[in-house]
C-alpha cells in the first residue's frame, strides 16, 4: 500500500526531515507512527499524502510510483486516502455538514444517501447539534472531530491522521481512536501520527520511531522512549 525506499526529505535552507527512510506498510495496517517533536512525522505523512515530494529516494504508493504519475493524477490517487491534518483545513465557509459532505460529493454520492451518511458520521463524533455551525465557531477538539468525520466519510483505502487526539479530552480521544479502529476492522490502512505514549501502550498496534528524521525502530511496541525522560526499557 505504502512504501517508501530510502526515502529523504530536505526543506530548503534545513537539514533534512527525512533521511534514508525505509518503510512499507500492507493493506489493512494500523500503524503509529510517532517520535518527538520535529522528528519528520508530518513531514513523512505529507509526502504520503503527495503534498511534498521526497528530495530523494522513491515512494510508491498503490504500486504507483508517485514521481512517475504526474501532477495530474494526484487528485484521482487522493480520493482513496482520507486525512486528517494538525490544522484540520476545514473550510470556514462551509457548515460541519457541508465539510463532512464535501468528499461524498467529489464521489458523486447521491444527494439523500449523503446526508443519510452525514448525519451518521457527525453522530459518531457527537456533533450531531453542530451540523449547520460554521467550523471558526466549534473548539479546537470540536473542528478535530469533523475532521476526522470528513476524512472517514467516503472509506478511503488509506487514512492519514496527523496528531488526530492532539485536542481531545481522554474520552473523546477513546472515541476517536474506536473509530479509526472500527474504519480499520472495515479495511482502511490507518497510518496515525502521535506524540502520546499512552495511545501506544493502549493500543498495540504497529510502532515505527523517527528521531530526527531517521527511522530508528519498526514493531510491535516502542522500544525506546520519545522526548525527554528515561528510556522505557531497551
Ligand atoms: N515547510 C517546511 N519548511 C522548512 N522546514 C520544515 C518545514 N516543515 C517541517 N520542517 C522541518 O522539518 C523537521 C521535521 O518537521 P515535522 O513537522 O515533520 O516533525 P514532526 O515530527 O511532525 O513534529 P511535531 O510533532 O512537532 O508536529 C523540523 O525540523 C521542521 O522544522
Amino acid at each position: 500500500m505504502i512504501q517508501l525506499f530510502h526515502v529523504t526529505k530536505e526543506y530548503p535552507g534545513d537539514g533534512p526531515a527525512l533521511q534514508d527512510v525505509t518503510l512499507e506498510l500492507d493493506k489493512g495496517e494500523f500503524v503509529f507512527l510517532t517520535g518527538p517533536s520535529g522528528a519528520g512525522k508530518s513531514t513523512l505523512l505529507k509526502l504520503v499524502f503527495c503534498d511534498e515530494a521526497p528530495t530523494s529516494g522513491q515512494l510508491l504508493l498503490f504500486g504507483k510510483n508517485v514521481a512517475k504519475i504526474g501532477a495530474r493524477a494526484v487528485p484521482y490517487l487522493r480520493r482513496n486516502i482520507g486525512v486528517v491534518f494538525q490544522d484540520f483545513k476545514l473550510l470556514p465557509q462551509r457548515t460541519v455538514a457541508e465539510n463532512v459532505a464535501l468528499p461524498l460529493e467529489v464521489q458523486a454520492m447521491p444527494d439523500k444517501e449523503i446526508r443519510r451518511r452525514v448525519k451518521q458520521l457527525l453522530r459518531s463524533v457527537g456533533l450531531e447539534h453542530r451540523a449547520e455551525k460554521f467550523p471558526p465557531s466549534l473548539s479546537g477538539g470540536e473542528q478535530q472531530r469533523v475532521a476526522v468525520a470528513r476524512a472517514l466519510a467516503p472509506a478511503p483505502a488509506l487514512l492519514l491522521a496527523d496528531e488526530p487526539t492532539g485536542n481531545l479530552d481522554p474520552e473523546r480521544t477513546l472515541e476517536v481512536m474506536q473509530l479509526l479502529a472500527d474504519a480499520n476492522a472495515r479495511g482502511t490502512t490507518v497510518l496515525v501520527a502521535t506524540h502520546d505514549r499512552s495511545l501506544l501502550e493502549r493500543y498495540k498496534r504497529r510502532v515505527v520511531l523517527l528521531e530526527r528524521g531517521r527511522l530508528v525502530s519498526d514493531g510491535d511496541s516502542i522500544r525506546r522512549a520519545p522526548g525527554a525522560g528515561a528510556g522505557a526499557g531497551g
